[in-house]
């Protein structure tokens, strides 16, 4: 007998062995053994990934509308309607949901703090889902509660609300070269894409502030290139990178391709993978020289912090950096593009808000500063508004609590009901499903800042706890402010 018998012998028995082995797993997590066993869901998507793989891989990102459509159905309860003297379908979503062998969905936003839990409570960020990202270094891609923690302290003072203010200045001037250049194009006939406009500022006013040099999107001619198109490019495999890990080696060999890579994404590429890295080193040489900036930048913070001298590393600090363009140029862009699309296809809602910028602005070119803008009901109305519609980060993300179950208790249907989420086990929210909660915003897909205010014109607290756009607890979002 050949090699080639022995061989296709022991691949085909190596095969058998593993598919005997997937199969006592999907058993396992069917059964009353599993932990997760008493929480409801379809018998497929506890028993295997099959189901979340085809509606993220194979369909593209389609399993978080297949999650809201498994809170409504396992929500529904059949009861009696004696008016129509029929078995109806009761009840409006069910609040927690089995999405995977090891993964529950939540969709009551009361049970938010206790998933996005702040304190002493440790949540890490799934394996699962940290696989889809590239920039595992990165404090946004780390799973390990107390790593993450030592990571995003350098990056929360550099965020704060008092570092911020400084920028202010810097935020105008660019502003102000936005709308030159906006009312530049509008005098010519031809229609432009908005999202590519902020795409340029959000990437300018981040850049400049975070690397000390801005990439000048705003200053070139037209708007292109930016970083929005390549960004969603190299998005795209964020759901194959989760099931198949290895694939992201992939990723690294960008820097050596960009020469055979359209303008835009070579662009990109090389800003993340050459650029940053550099930036750190000339970063650490100025400090090491002991020459220091009025305004420290991402890196010169990093460098300076507690942090171990392992996490100093370039690559990883350039990770960092890349996440901080990733998680906050695009998400700010569109949720600028949400608010011009509602406001410029309904008047009433521009008159309003004009209206109200006109008590405070008297000279377009000489803006107030936020202390007075942020006083204007209508205009953080406008802006709630659009960053609910915008979602941030539509698809769910989700926490595990390493040390304490987690007890939902709830009243469904008039019943009161109870679920355990035991410890080791990822359970997570997405601002999709959350912001469409009718009970939270009727009429959830149009655009009404009013719901933010009461009829004295006051903000809504209530309706404000019911938002998940920056996510919440200990790892929100660090660029809130
Ligand atoms: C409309 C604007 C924005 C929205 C809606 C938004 C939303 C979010 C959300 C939902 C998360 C949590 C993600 C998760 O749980 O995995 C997050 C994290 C993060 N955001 Fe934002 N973001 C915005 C703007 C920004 C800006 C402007 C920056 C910085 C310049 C930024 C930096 C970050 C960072 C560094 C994280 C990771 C935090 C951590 O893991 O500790 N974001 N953002």
């Amino acid at each position: 007998m050949d090699t080639s018998f022995f061989t296709a012998h022991y691949v085909l028995s190596l095969t058998g062995i593993w598919l005997i082995y997937k199969l006592f797993q999907a058993l396992y997590n069917v059964s009353p053994f599993h932990p997760l066993s008493g929480i409801p869901g379809p018998k497929l998507a506890a028993a295997t990934y099959l189901p979340e793989f085809y509606y993220d891989v194979v369909k593209f990102g389609c399993y978080t509308k297949e999650i809201t459509k498994l809170h409504k159905r396992y929500g529904e309860e059949r009861a009696f309607s004696y008016e129509r003297s029929t078995w109806i379908n009761s009840m409006l979503s069910g609040p927690i949901v089995r999405i995977n062998p090891n993964e529950v969905h939540c969709s009551d936003i009361r049970f938010a703090d206790e998933i996005y839990a702040v304190g002493g409570r440790k949540r890490d960020k799934p394996v699962h889902q940290i696989n889809g990202s590239a920039l595992g270094k990165a404090g946004f891609g780390t799973v390990d509660h107390d790593l993450h923690r030592l990571r995003r302290i350098p990056l929360q003072k550099f965020f704060s609300r008092a570092m911020i203010a400084r920028l202010e200045p810097d935020i105008q001037v660019l502003v102000q070269k936005l709308c030159n250049k906006l009312l530049a194009q509008s005098g010519d006939d031809e229609a432009f894409d908005i999202t590519m406009a902020y795409s340029c500022f959000t990437s300018d006013a981040i850049s400049g502030y975070s690397f000390g040099e801005s990439f000048g999107f705003l200053d070139q001619k037209g708007w292109y290139p930016n970083f929005r198109e390549p960004t969603a490019s190299i998005l795209r495999p964020v759901f194959i990178f989760r099931f198949f890990p290895w694939t992201k080696a992939s990723a690294g060999l960008g820097k050596h391709l960009v020469d055979y890579m359209p303008k835009d994404i070579a662009l990109l590429v090389r800003t993340l993978q050459i650029d940053l890295p550099n930036k750190v080193l000339k970063a650490k040489k100025d400090m090491d020289a002991g020459i220091s900036y009025d305004r420290p930048t991402i890196f010169a913070s990093l460098l300076q912090s507690d942090l171990d001298i392992l996490d100093k590393e370039p690559q990883r600090l350039a990770d960092e950096a890349a996440a901080v363009v990733g998680a906050g140029t695009e998400t700010t862009s569109w949720a600028l593009s949400v608010i011009t699309y509602h406001l410029l296809t309904k008047p009433e809602l521009l008159g309003k808000l004009t209206r109200e910028l006109n008590t405070v602005v008297k000279d377009p070119k000489n803006l107030p500063g936020w202390t007075v803008l942020e006083n204007l009901p209508y205009l953080g109305a406008v802006i709630q508004e659009g960053l609910r519609l915008s979602y941030g980060v539509s698809s769910r993300t989700a926490r595990i609590p390493t040390e304490e179950n987690l007890l939902y208790r709830g009243e469904w249907n008039k019943k009161p009901i109870q679920y355990v989420i035991p410890q080791g086990y990822a359970v997570g929210m997405s601002a999709f499903v959350t912001h469409h909660d009718e009970r939270a915003f009727p009429d959830s897909y149009v655009f009404s800042p009013d719901r933010w205010l009461d009829e004295n014109n006051q903000r809504r607290k209530d309706v404000e706890r019911s938002m998940l756009a920056f996510s919440k607890g200990s790892r929100s979002c660090l660029g809130m402010k």
